[in-house]
């Protein structure tokens, strides 16, 4: 069946291609009771092709995520006794890494914090923040500190109405009004905001180095069967998937929502919209990269 036109192609392979071409990419979250949600980004990212992923979990979860899926690599960081991240977690090296995704399942405790904070001082790296990433950029205004370093360009956030309406103050009934806030947003930081929902709308600059023209894309991918849990950790593999494989910011994630709405077309067609989980979402990635 025919379906929408992608934004831009998916990244084809040379034959001589070796994993170290696809990325090194990091998912940060997960905490005793949510493991799935970054075992979710991570087999995400897996499946829209990183060369290698990794996921730092609170350590008493680190099995659980390791069992999902036998090409998931985990790292272990310091937990506390309700299985999220200890004030002694820190982020881990993001040297060798081609991006980071941090916050699904993650909780908003000190050790949270701890990194969130790390991971903002970090624009040499490529990163996406969403879920309780999103939910302590607002907490704790961390947008607003003076040590945040000028340059966002790296950094894109996935939020969705109701993580939107705690950062920008405008409530998740006011889709106009949060893709206003979001501009805004984008416009002081140089970042990248994909704000969630039907349809989904990724603003971002025209030109993140030295052109501060806000621009918008609709995604043309999707349906309501995606509204269930687990769906949009599932997106926050698949664009920090892209950003490791050296896709813009902008372009990763316009490629990325469309990709997971296609996916989440296929999976509504085969099992209904009530009846698709992010599990058949996820399973749909790899048929749909194959048709585009
Ligand atoms: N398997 C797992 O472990 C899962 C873990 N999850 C994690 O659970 C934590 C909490 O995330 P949630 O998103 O459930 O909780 P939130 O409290 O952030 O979001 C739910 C609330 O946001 C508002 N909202 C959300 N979407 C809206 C929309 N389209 N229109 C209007 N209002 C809207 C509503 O007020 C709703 O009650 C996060 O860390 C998340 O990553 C979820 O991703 C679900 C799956
Ligand atoms: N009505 C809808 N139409 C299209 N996509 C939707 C709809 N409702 C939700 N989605 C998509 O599903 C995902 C839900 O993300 P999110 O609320 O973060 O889920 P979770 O945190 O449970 O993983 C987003 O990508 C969103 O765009
Ligand atoms: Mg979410």
């Amino acid at each position: 069946m025919a379906h929408p036109t992608p934004p831009l192609p998916f990244p084809t392979r040379a034959s001589d291609a070796h994993k170290g071409d696809f990325g090194s990419v990091l998912l940060i979250g997960g905490s005793r009771g949510m493991a799935g949600s970054i075992a979710l980004s991570s087999m995400a990212a897996l499946k829209t092709g990183s060369g290698l992923v990794s996921a730092a979990v609170p350590d008493r979860c680190l099995e659980t995520v390791a069992s999902f899926h036998p090409g998931i690599m985990t790292l272990p960081l310091p937990d506390t006794d309700d299985g999220q991240f200890a004030s002694s977690a820190t982020l881990p090296s993001t040297q060798s890494l081609n991006a980071v995704g941090c916050g699904p399942g993650m909780r908003t405790g000190a050790g949270s914090l701890r990194i969130v904070e790390a991971l903002l001082q970090q624009n040499d790296c490529m990163r996406l923040m969403d879920a309780d990433a999103i939910n302590l950029l607002s907490e704790h205004q961390l947008l607003d500190r003076p040590a945040l370093p000028r340059d966002q360009s790296t950094l894109v956030l996935t939020p969705h109405p109701g993580e939107l309406a705690r950062l920008t103050g405008v409530s998740a009934g006011d889709r106009p009004g949060q893709i206003a806030a979001a501009k805004t947003l984008v416009e002081k930081h140089g970042l990248t905001i994909v704000v969630k929902g039907g349809p989904t709308v990724v603003v971002g600059l025209e030109s993140a180095a030295d052109n501060r023209n806000v621009i918008e894309h609709v995604n043309n991918s999707g349906n309501p069967g995606m509204a269930t849990a687990g769906s949009g950790d599932v997106l926050t593999g698949i664009i920090t998937s892209l950003l490791g494989q050296g896709l813009s910011p902008w372009d990763a994630a316009r490629l990325g929502v469309f990709v997971h709405g296609l996916a989440g077309d296929a999976a509504a067609a085969k099992h209904s919209q009530p009846g698709m989980t992010c599990a058949e979402l996820l399973q749909s990635l790899p048929d749909v990269i194959h048709s585009l």
